[in-house]
């Protein structure tokens, strides 16, 4: 598996055997930066299985190849039909002797395998979507993101970039920016920065009986984040579900009430999710 001085594919080799140049439209800017792909893998946490290793957005596979290195199976999702016929053809080896797996589709549509961990320069497109694909199912992640998504991920409260993104990746993992990317390390290059983001899973330092609904609520209060909370609760029981918002209200502190969203922990929003769940006009589980 694991070589002492592996010698990896070039990236500017890859592309030019793959016949892309990278189409922005279709969130394709290629790592072409050599010592960024080497340190990919290892922000992966030291004790993260390393089994079975997923990765989103394949590419010309210069990443693979590095996963390759690093895990002992690994499977790809690439939406781009061609690029996935050119990794197919790139990686026969590997793919023969049963390390390698290329998924031709949407990584918001396809069946994922059950997976150890995932390293992935994401589509920024798809950024939040794949995220909570991701999230909930408690593996460990390391995933290039666009800078000022990734500041919002790890954003602590009262900031500016706090907000329901914060709350909501948090709920899953202690999420960290490990390294910032500029664009030169692509091509084509991205107008903005980029940012890797290690996600080690773990339960949340708070309980909520109803994960759905504490999720609703956080969003729907992030909408009215200029308002105080009390004013957020009754302009926003439309989306969370609450049928009496006075009632949760009534049952809040002073203190949480008079302050604005922003300024919540994710254990203060779990608590106050708590109230608000039973509140609420939903049933469980919907
Ligand atoms: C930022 S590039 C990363 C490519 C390669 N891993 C690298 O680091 O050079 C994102 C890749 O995701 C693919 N992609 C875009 N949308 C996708 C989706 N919804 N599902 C799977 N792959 C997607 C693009 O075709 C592109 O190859």
């Amino acid at each position: 598996m694991t070589d002492a001085t592996p010698e990896f594919r070039d990236p500017d080799d890859l592309r030019r055997r793959a016949g892309v140049r990278g189409d922005p439209d279709r969130d394709q800017h290629f790592l072409v930066d050599d010592r960024v792909l080497d340190r990919l893998p290892s922000y992966l946490p030291e004790e993260a299985d390393r089994s079975h290793v997923l990765e989103i957005g394949g590419g010309t596979g210069a990443l693979t190849d590095r996963l390759l290195a690093a895990a002992d199976r690994v499977t790809v999702v690439e939406r781009d039909r061609d690029l996935a016929a050119f990794l197919r053809e790139e990686f026969a080896d590997e793919i023969e002797g049963g390390r390698l797996e290329i998924l031709a589709g949407d990584a918001l549509e396809v069946d994922l395998p059950p997976f150890t961990a995932s390293v992935s320069n994401l589509p920024y497109g798809v950024s939040s979507e794949i995220s909570f694909r991701l999230l909930p199912l408690g593996r460990p992640l390391v995933l290039m993101f666009q800078a000022e998504f990734a500041d919002r991920m790890v954003a602590e409260s009262g900031t500016a970039e706090y907000g329901r993104l914060s709350v909501s990746a948090r709920h899953y993992a202690d999420v960290q920016v490990v390294e910032r990317i500029p664009p030169e390390a692509f091509d084509p290059q991205p107008r903005v920065e980029s940012a890797v983001v290690r996600c080690a899973p773990r339960a949340p330092d708070y309980e909520v009986d109803d994960e759905a609904f504490f999720l609703r609520f956080v969003k729907a209060l992030f909408t009215q984040r200029r308002k105080t909370v009390r004013n957020a609760i009754r302009n926003t029981a439309h989306i969370s579900g609450i049928a009496d918002a006075d009632a949760v209200v009534a049952a809040t502190d002073e203190d949480v009430l008079s302050r604005r969203p922003g300024e919540l922990s994710p254990a203060s929003f779990a608590a106050l999710a708590q109230v608000a769940r039973g509140a609420s006009d939903i049933g469980p589980g919907q």
